[in-house]
């Protein structure tokens, strides 16, 4: 990250090659067009010196033919280029923003493709690669942000402006060399100054960045329907806005102040261009006094003059300087990216278990497995050792915070163990391929994404790439995870979109999700999967259809293999084996009648949790219903 900061003080070659490679990402035609267009425009100065210096020539000069003959080819010259300039600006705009689109457009494809291509979660966690992405995206958030496109267009712009520098410079040759450094020279420092305060102003703006992404955060809590509901029900949506433009205000001062400062410059920049080009006017009019010159050359001069400082200064340095910290991100981004996805021999390479043939349930081992989020100093495990035998249901206990989620994302390959390995048949996890890895495991999460698909798509989402849905199965499930009566009920049955932001679809309640997250594990185990993790999979449902379909999965006991996390005792209690996870580790391990025999923690809460709930009326009325949860009865 340091070094991509130091890259920010200035603009190198490289810097600027690289904008300009990023022109055939607009497509060949497109961009072959826009850079005639730009070479054209940049020549207009000159085409319109010469041709008006044509015109007073002809007008000047004495003829014996009529004036409209005299005149006329070169007034049709210079309406030629003035037609010119107009159908160039006609084209330029419609072109550039075509280009400025396919461009950023490809950007962001390109940070999805290699954020989505990370296997684990733990990298796209960390605060530096966050501000990353965002910097690199290409989605500009505020007015100071310049994308790859707008870089590129301007990058463009430059290098065409230099085909009309030499022609303007040419023109101002042919009466004195030395009046080109008169003008030159003042344009150069001015068009660096305004480089320089872009490059200030970004330096400001990139620093205030997480400022702006706070402010986000604020700024959904207001407008995401979502997302509202505590801002609206507990009233803080003052709060909120106030937040919001706090850190909007310490994002964006700075940037104010970068940009008052400038424009208390600008007089230095006016008395530099005038300065230059005031000179220029002064000898050429006494030239043209004293009849040494014409005045048509006199005019043609003059607008070379003018041509020299638009093509020098005529670019918008800006949206080079600003376009560069999201390439240096999208660089840095990729690097970082990349030694993440170096790190699994396959990702995204392994082969699909084909359909309807019966997998080997896996045998998972933890061996002496530790494990700490990224910049985090404490443990969340601690040389952890467990078994996941093939066939069995393990439920995992533990008051909240304990590990058992974290236990979940290290065996589905979303963190890797800071020490000790996971163990497939004996291989390790990532040396066989953690791609190959997930063909055998499904995980229904705690919290879990609502796509806004059909219900089919979302059930069979996770097991039907490159393969053809089944009906049938999916029927199936729907069944198994009480869903039946739901999908009767919807206007175009599996079909039907989950989200009425799609024509025709339909709003799901957090239970019902749930039971489509379960068909969705269920599908996924018919398609091949052998290990099936369960995190609070009924958290939002009734007793009643938690009970049905645990009885369906019972039924199916030793069809595949079950890891379950449950506050819910009475679910657990099914098991072949608990654990209970306590400091790390694992405290407690054995059979629901073992673990009460031996009079222990898992007893002990067990026995809290029954007391509570056979003291308490339970809404649901669930009397036999104990929960583990953390504040009444959680493992101490
Ligand atoms: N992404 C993360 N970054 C840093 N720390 C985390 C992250 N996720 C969880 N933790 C920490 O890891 C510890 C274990 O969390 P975990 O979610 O695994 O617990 P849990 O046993 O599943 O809890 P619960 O029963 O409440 O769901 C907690 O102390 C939590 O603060």
């Amino acid at each position: 990250m340091r070094a991509f900061q130091h890259r920010e003080n200035r603009v190198t070659l490289r810097d600027r090659a690289r904008l300009l490679a990023l022109l055939p990402t607009a497509g060949g035609p497109l961009a072959t067009a826009v850079v005639a267009l730009e070479l054209l425009s940049g020549v207009l100065p000159a085409l319109s010196a010469l041709s008006l210096a044509w015109v007073i020539s002809r007008v000047s000069e004495p003829t014996d033919v009529g004036l409209l003959t005299a005149v006329g080819p070169a007034l049709l010259g210079y309406a030629g280029v003035l037609v010119l300039s107009q159908a160039l600006e006609a084209l330029s705009t419609p072109l550039q923003y075509f280009a400025k689109a396919r461009i950023d457009g490809r950007r962001r494809t390109d940070v999805l493709r290699v954020t989505a291509a990370c296997q684990t979660i733990e990298v796209l966690e960390e605060p530096e690669v966050r501000e990353l992405v965002r910097l690199a995206k290409a989605e500009p958030g505020n007015w100071t942000e310049r994308t790859p496109g707008d870089g590129c267009l301007a990058q463009t712009r430059m290098c065409a402006e230099a085909l009309g520098l030499i022609a303007s410079c040419g023109i101002l040759a042919t009466f004195a060399w030395w009046l080109i450094p008169v003008v030159a020279i003042p344009s150069a420092i001015v068009q660096a100054l305004w480089s320089r305060h872009g490059v200030e102003f970004m330096r400001q703006w990139r620093r205030g960045i997480r400022e702006g992404m706070h402010a986000d955060v604020w700024s959904k809590m207001l407008i995401e329907p979502s997302l509202g509901k505590e801002v609206r029900i507990f009233g803080f949506a003052r709060l909120a806005a106030d937040r919001m433009r706090h850190h909007v205000l310490r994002m964006f001062e700075p940037v104010w102040a970068v940009g008052a400062r400038n424009l208390r410059e600008q007089w230095v920049k006016f008395w530099l261009v005038g300065g230059g080009l005031g000179v220029c006017f002064v000898v050429v009019a006494r030239a043209a006094s004293q009849e040494s010159i014409s005045v048509s050359l006199a005019s043609a001069l003059l607008m070379a003059a003018w041509g020299v400082y638009q093509s020098i200064a005529g670019y918008d340095a800006r949206a080079i300087v600003g376009a560069l910290p999201g390439e240096h991100a999208w660089t840095a981004l990729r690097q970082r990216l990349s030694t993440t996805r170096a790190d699994d021999p396959d990702s995204g390479s392994a082969s699909p278990v084909p359909a309807g043939e019966p997998a080997a349930l896996p045998a998972v081992r933890f061996e002496g497995v530790g494990f700490r989020y990224p910049g985090t100093s404490a443990s969340v495990l601690d040389a952890l050792d467990l078994e996941i035998r093939p066939g069995e249901l393990l439920a995992i206990v533990g008051a909240n915070g304990a590990g058992k989620s974290t236990l979940i994302k290290l065996l589905s390959g979303l963190y890797r163990p800071t020490s000790g390995r996971i163990t497939v048949d004996g291989t390790d996890v990532w040396h066989a391929g953690i791609a190959r890895w997930r063909q055998r495991i499904t995980v229904v999460f705690q919290e879990f994404a609502r796509y806004h698909l059909s219900m089919a798509a979302n059930i069979s989402l996770t097991a039907d790439t490159g393969r053809q849905r089944d009906r049938a199965a999916l029927a199936e499930v729907v069944e198994q995870a009480g869903l039946s009566d739901v999908v009767a009920r919807m206007p175009n049955g599996l079909d039907t979109p989950l989200t009425r932001a799609r024509e025709g679809g339909v709003e799901l309640s957090g239970g019902q999700w749930q039971q489509v997250i379960l068909a969705r594990a269920l599908y996924a185990v018919r398609t091949g999967a052998g290990l099936l993790v369960l995190d609070e999979p009924t958290a939002h449902l009734d007793v009643r259809s938690e009970a049905e379909i645990f009885g369906r999965l019972a039924r199916r006991k030793g069809d595949f293999s079950v890891v379950l996390i449950s506050h819910r005792l009475s679910t657990v209690r099914a098991a072949d084996r608990i654990v209970l996870l306590d400091g790390g580790r694992i405290s407690e391990c054995g059979s629901h009648d073992e673990l009460i025999a031996r009079g222990g923690q898992y007893a002990r809460m067990f026995a809290l949790q029954a007391e509570r709930f056979s003291t308490d009326s339970d809404w649901r009325g669930a009397r036999d219903e104990p929960r583990a949860d953390s504040s009444e009865g959680a493992v101490q």
